[in-house]
């Protein structure tokens, strides 16, 4: 059986990680943020530097350690019961992020829905990752770095809505309040 999944896309700071924070605390949805589970690893083990040598430059980690990292991690969720598939929506918060990536999850992973958070005002998502790197002293949120995130986004992330149906695809205006963006995530579930 594939993970029903809803998968949030949006370039950095459009409010991906808020939204699978809040669906993450209802039951039934469980969210996967690959950027917090990178961050979780120790940073003197093998994966843990790879991760500090790419993301330190704004780059993704290559497509494999990124894709075994999700697979085991996923694992032991199940095994723990805290993500139950046959139950739970999958939310996926930056994964996958290029075409490669999906190619190889489709394998274990059924997309319902694809959120795009999509923004007209670049300057919002900047001042929004600015006040962050302030809040979570991250290391990829200098102004060159943010650049080159989304210099990536629009190259390698973006071309991923293509893949998707227009009932699949759901777009939301990442500048509005996360109340509404999060009642238009629900509004297609049944
Ligand atoms: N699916 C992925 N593939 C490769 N690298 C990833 C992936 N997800 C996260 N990363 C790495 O972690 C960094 C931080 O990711 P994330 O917290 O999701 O930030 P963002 O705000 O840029 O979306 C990325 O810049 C990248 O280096």
């Amino acid at each position: 059986m594939k993970y029903k999944s809803l998968l949030l896309i949006g370039a950095p700071g459009s409010g991906k990680g808020t939204q699978g924070k809040i669906l993450g605390t209802i039951p039934g949805f469980f969210h996967f943020s690959s950027g917090e589970l990178f961050r979780s690893v120790d940073s003197n083990s093998v994966i843990g530097k790879t991760f500090l040598e790419y993301s330190s430059k704004g780059l993704l980690v290559p497509d494999d350690i990124t894709i075994q990292l999700f697979n085991s991690y996923i694992d032991q969720m199940i095994s723990e019961g805290r993500f139950r598939p046959k139950v739970d929506y999958l939310v996926l918060d930056g994964l996958p992020r290029n075409v490669r990536q999906w190619h190889i999850l489709s394998e274990k992973v059924e997309i319902l829905f694809v959120y795009h958070l999509y923004c007209s005002d670049r300057s919002i998502l900047v001042s929004r990752l600015k006040g962050r790197a302030v809040q979570d002293h991250r290391v990829d949120d200098t102004e060159e770095v943010i650049r080159k995130r989304f210099e990536i986004y629009e190259r390698e992330t973006k071309p991923l809505l293509n893949l998707f149906s227009a009932t699949q695809l759901k777009e939301i205006d990442c500048s509005a309040l996360p109340y509404q963006v999060l009642r238009r995530i629900l509004e297609p579930l049944p």
